[in-house]
């Protein structure tokens, strides 16, 4: 059994589209990684996960239970929001011990233990705080009672670069430990250094999802070249060539295929340099949402 099952997952709001058909599964012991820009419908995924919207047709499920119709298995996931809103007046200590006794379990060691990597004073009362300090209460408190499976929703937002990093630390520590992570951005060098699968959501679907290490190192290449006069975009254009660029005598492009087949078009070329590289995520990315523009 999965941890999440989404299958066929369609949202729409009124007239507009939310997601459609999505479908993805989130292994045991995965980081999995879900990537998108502004609108793509990463938030009406989750909010899907947790129960908050329910969806308009296809089913989400999590540990096989379904997310809609069964809102006791919340107490086995933790969510991190992209933005945390309290109630000013409480301590932070009292927070996370109200949030503590929706759990059948004592979370007051895990507390402390957290809230020392995050460097987070539990006296403080809550108004006091500054955004990324609210930032780490939603992470204690998303943590505390060491959920099975983390949903993180853009999570770094608002935390510093030494937080970000002892936060991915604490993620990892988790994962470690046999916890899930369902982690969504739209920064790719989280994603890169976290997850080991991830999904690319565009305009409410999934265009792609792939092992991290396969998109790195098996399929794609950057190729970059210099000539004695300018190249044709023609001379470049065949299967498995993207993103070209040219600029002066110069171009460069992603392709994914027999390298063979693209050195013999090179070939044809009068070459002064060539260079070829493993892309970063970055162009991987824009490759795909590029495609179809
Ligand atoms: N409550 C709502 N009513 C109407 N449309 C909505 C609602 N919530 C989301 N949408 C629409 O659903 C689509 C997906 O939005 P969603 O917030 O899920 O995207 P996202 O990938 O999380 O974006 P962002 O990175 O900006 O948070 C967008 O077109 C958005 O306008």
């Amino acid at each position: 059994m999965s941890v999440i099952e989404l299958k066929a997952l369609t949202k729409t709001y009124g007239n507009a589209r939310g997601i459609t058909d999505v479908n993805l599964k989130v292994e045991h012991g995965e980081v999995f990684g879900f990537i998108g820009p502004n609108g793509a419908g990463k938030s009406t995924t989750i909010r899907t996960l947790l129960g908050l919207v329910h969806a308009t047709s296809g089913s989400a499920t999590i540990f096989g239970k379904s997310c809609s119709e069964h809102p006791e298995i919340r107490k086995e996931l933790g969510y991190l929001p992209s933005e945390v809103f309290y109630y000013d007046g409480m301590r932070v200590i009292d927070l996370l011990k109200y949030s503590a006794s929706f759990y059948k379990k004592d979370c007051m060691k895990r507390i402390k233990e957290l809230s020392e990597m995050m460097d987070l004073d539990l006296k403080k009362k809550i108004d006091d705080l500054s955004f990324g300090n609210k930032k780490k209460v939603g992470i204690v408190q998303g943590l505390l009672h060491e959920p099975k499976l983390i949903i993180l929703d853009e999570p770094t937002s608002g935390l510093d670069p030494l937080m970000q990093q002892k936060f991915f630390e604490l993620i990892a520590q988790e994962n470690q430990k046999g916890a899930a992570v369902f982690f969504s951005s739209h920064i790719l060098s989280e994603v890169q250094k976290m997850c080991d699968r991830v999904a690319f959501i565009k305009d409410g679907r999934i265009i792609k999802q792939e092992k991290i290490s396969d998109l790195q190192e098996n399929s794609y290449k950057k190729i970059s070249l210099e000539a004695k006069s300018g190249i044709a975009k023609a001379a470049l254009e065949m299967d498995g060539v993207s993103n070209i660029e040219l600029k002066g005598n110069t171009a460069s492009f992603i392709f994914r295929g027999n390298i063979n087949a693209i050195m013999r078009r090179v070939a044809e070329i009068e070459l002064t340099n060539i260079t070829i590289a493993e892309p970063d995520l970055e162009e991987i990315f824009m490759h795909y949402y590029m495609k179809g523009d």
